[in-house]
C-alpha cells in the first residue's frame, strides 16, 4: 500500500511562537520543516513539543491524526520547498520580517500562502516590496499557540477573498478560529485590547499602587474568568441587568471621561522601572522554571477549556467542530469502536494513573456512540426517547497512565425490546485490554420517565447488529460479581 503523503509547514523563525506553530501543525497530521539560525531552536521546540502532547491531546475526547514528522534546517530553501503553509514568526522588526519575507518568496511554491505573526504591522506594510503582495497575509496567534484557538487574520487591498478563505480553511483544520480583521489596523483588534491593559498596570507598578502579583490578583479572581467565557460586551450586558445594555452606558460611560484611566500616556520604562517590575515578579513566580509555568499554564487552559467544551460557549466550540471533523476509527476485532482518545494529566489521581472514575466516564462516552451508530442519536432524544443507564460493572485489569491512548470496542451483548446491554473493553497500543465495563440500559419516554419500547429505526439496528455480534464469543468478565 502506498504511504499517506502528509501536508507540510514550514515554520521561519523557532521562537516561543514558531515553537508553538510548529507543535499544533505536527499534532494535527503535518510534517513540519523548521528553519532558525539559533543552534538552541532544536532543544527549545522539543521541549515546547513535549508540553503540547501533554495538553492538545487532553482537549479532545476523540484521537488527533497520527503525528507528523519534525525536520530542523539550515538552508532556508530546502525548509520552504513542497510546503503547503509557511509561517514567519521571526523577532518584530519590520526590516528583519522584509528580508525573511523575500528570501521565503524566492525558494517557495509560488501559490504557497505565507502567514506572519506579527503582533502588530498591518499586511500592506509587510507586503511592501514583495514580489507577490497578495500571498502574505497576517495569521496572528495567541501563546500557547498549540493550545488557544485565536488566530486574527487579516486581508490587505492586496489580498483577494478566494485566498483568503483558503488560508481560513487550513488554519480551521488545525483546529484555530479564524477572527478575519475587516479593517487592518496595527496590533489588528486583541493587541489593541492587551495593550491598553498593559498600560494601565504598568502604571499603577509605576505609581507603587499594586505589585505585579497584585494586579494579577485582580484579573485572575476576578474580570478574567468572565472574560474566557463572554469577553467584554456580553458580560457588560449582564452588568445591565434587566434594563440591559443602554442601561449600563447610561451608568458607566460617564466615568470614562473621569480620571479613571492614565488611558494613552505610557511610563518610562527607565532601568530603575524594568528592574522593579523584573523583582516582582521574580518574587511572585521566580520559585518555578518557566516550562513547569507552561505547564501550570497549560493543565488550568485545559480544564478551562474543556469546561466550555461541555456549554459550547466560545474556545468549547471551537473544539467541538474541530473534534467533529477527525477521522473515525476503523473496526476492531469487527466491532464498532466508540471510543479513541488519549488520556489527559487531569484524569490521573495520586496513584500516577487514571482515576477509577473516569472508567465510567469512558464507558458512558463510549454508550452514547453506540447509541448514535444504532440511530438513537440528538435527533432521536430530541423527538422524546433515550436510554438511561441502571447498572455498570468495571473491571480494572492494566494501569493507564497520562497520554495514553486507548481504543473502546463495544459488543452487543442483547439489544431487545427496553433492554440494552453493551460489554465495552478498553484496549491500549499494545493490544491488551486494560478494563473491561459491562452496562446496563433501559429505553425511556423522556416524557413520561417511563420505560417503554424503542422506535422501529432503533429495534431495527439493534435486531441488524446483534445478528452481527450473535457468533462473537461471550467476554470472560460477562456477568462477574464482586467476591
Ligand atoms: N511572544 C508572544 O507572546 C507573541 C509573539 N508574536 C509575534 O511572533 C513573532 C515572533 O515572536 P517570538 O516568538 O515571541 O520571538 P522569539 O524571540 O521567541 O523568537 C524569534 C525566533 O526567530 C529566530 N530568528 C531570528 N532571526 C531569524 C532569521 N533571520 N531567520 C529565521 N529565524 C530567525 C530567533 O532565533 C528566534 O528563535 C513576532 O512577530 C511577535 O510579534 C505573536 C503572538 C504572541
Ligand atoms: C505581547 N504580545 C503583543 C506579543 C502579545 C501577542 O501578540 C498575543 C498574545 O499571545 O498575547
Amino acid at each position: 500500500m502506498a504511504e499517506a503523503i502528509n501536508k507540510k509547514a514550514a515554520i521561519i523563525g523557532g521562537g516561543v511562537i514558531g515553537g508553538g506553530w510548529a507543535a499544533r501543525f505536527l499534532l494535527n497530521g503535518w510534517d513540519v520543516a523548521v528553519f532558525d539560525p539559533d543552534p538552541q531552536a532544536e532543544r527549545k521546540i522539543n521541549e515546547v513539543l513535549a508540553n503540547a502532547r501533554r495538553s492538545l491531546p487532553a482537549l479532545y475526547d476523540r484521537s488527533l491524526p497520527e503525528e507528523g514528522k519534525l525536520t530542523f534546517h539550515d538552508d532556508m530553501a530546502k525548509a520552504v520547498s513542497d510546503a503547503q503553509w509557511i509561517q514567519e514568526s521571526v523577532p518584530e522588526q519590520l526590516a528583519l520580517k522584509h528580508k525573511i519575507l523575500a528570501q521565503i518568496q524566492a525558494h517557495a511554491p509560488s501559490d504557497c500562502l505565507i502567514g506572519s505573526s506579527t503582533s502588530g504591522f498591518k499586511p500592506s506594510e509587510l507586503q511592501q516590496g514583495s514580489i507577490k503582495p497578495e500571498k502574505i497575509i497576517v495569521a496572528h496567534p495567541f501563546n500557547p499557540v498549540y493550545l488557544l484557538p485565536l488566530i486574527e487574520v487579516v486581508p490587505s487591498a492586496a489580498t483577494d477573498a478566494a485566498t483568503l478563505e483558503a488560508g481560513c480553511d487550513v488554519l480551521r483544520s488545525v483546529g484555530l478560529k479564524p477572527l478575519v480583521v475587516r479593517k487592518e489596523i496595527d496590533a489588528h483588534i486583541a493587541d489593541r485590547l492587551l495593550e491598553a491593559v498593559w498600560r494601565e498596570g504598568l502604571w499603577l507598578v509605576h505609581d507603587e499602587v499594586a505589585t505585579t502579583e497584585e494586579i494579577d490578583d485582580a484579573i485572575r479572581y476576578g474580570f478574567g474568568l468572565r472574560w474566557a467565557q463572554m469577553g467584554l460586551f456580553e458580560t457588560y450586558r449582564i452588568a445591565g441587568g434587566e434594563a440591559g445594555m443602554e442601561h449600563f452606558i447610561g451608568q458607566f460611560g460617564p466615568a470614562l471621561k473621569w480620571p479613571w484611566t492614565k488611558l494613552m500616556d505610557v511610563p518610562e520604562l527607565t532601568p530603575e522601572l524594568t528592574a522593579r517590575i523584573a523583582q516582582q515578579s521574580d518574587d511572585q513566580s521566580g520559585h518555578m522554571s518557566i516550562r513547569d509555568l507552561e505547564r501550570l499554564r497549560d493543565d488550568n487552559l485545559v480544564g478551562m477549556m474543556r469546561a466550555l467544551k461541555k456549554s459550547g460557549s466560545g474556545a468549547g466550540g471551537t473544539i467541538n467542530d474541530h473534534e467533529a471533523s477527525l477521522p473515525e476509527p476503523m473496526p476492531i476485532n469487527d466491532l464498532p469502536v466508540t471510543g479513541d482518545r488519549q488520556i489527559p494529566q487531569s484524569w490521573t489521581d495520586y496513584n500516577g494513573h487514571m482515576n477509577e472514575a473516569h472508567y465510567v466516564e469512558v464507558s458512558s462516552q463510549a454508550s452514547d456512540r453506540f447509541m448514535e451508530l444504532v440511530g438513537a442519536d440528538a435527533n432521536y432524544i430530541a423527538s422524546g426517547g433515550s436510554y438511561f443507564t441502571v447498572e455498570t460493572h468495571v473491571c480494572y485489569l492494566h494501569e493507564i497512565s497520562a497520554g495514553d491512548h486507548i481504543r473502546v470496542t463495544t459488543q452487543l451483548i442483547k439489544g431487545e425490546g427496553k433492554k440494552l446491554h453493551l460489554f465495552h473493553r478498553l484496549i491500549n497500543d499494545e493490544g491488551a485490554v486494560a478494563a473491561t465495563i459491562e452496562t446496563m440500559l433501559l429505553h425511556v419516554d423522556l416524557k413520561t420517565r417511563r420505560t417503554s419500547e424503542p422506535g422501529g429505526v432503533v429495534a431495527t439496528n439493534l435486531a441488524e447488529m446483534a445478528k452481527r455480534h450473535a457468533d462473537l464469543p461471550k467476554p470472560d468478565q460477562l456477568g462477574r460479581a464482586i467476591g
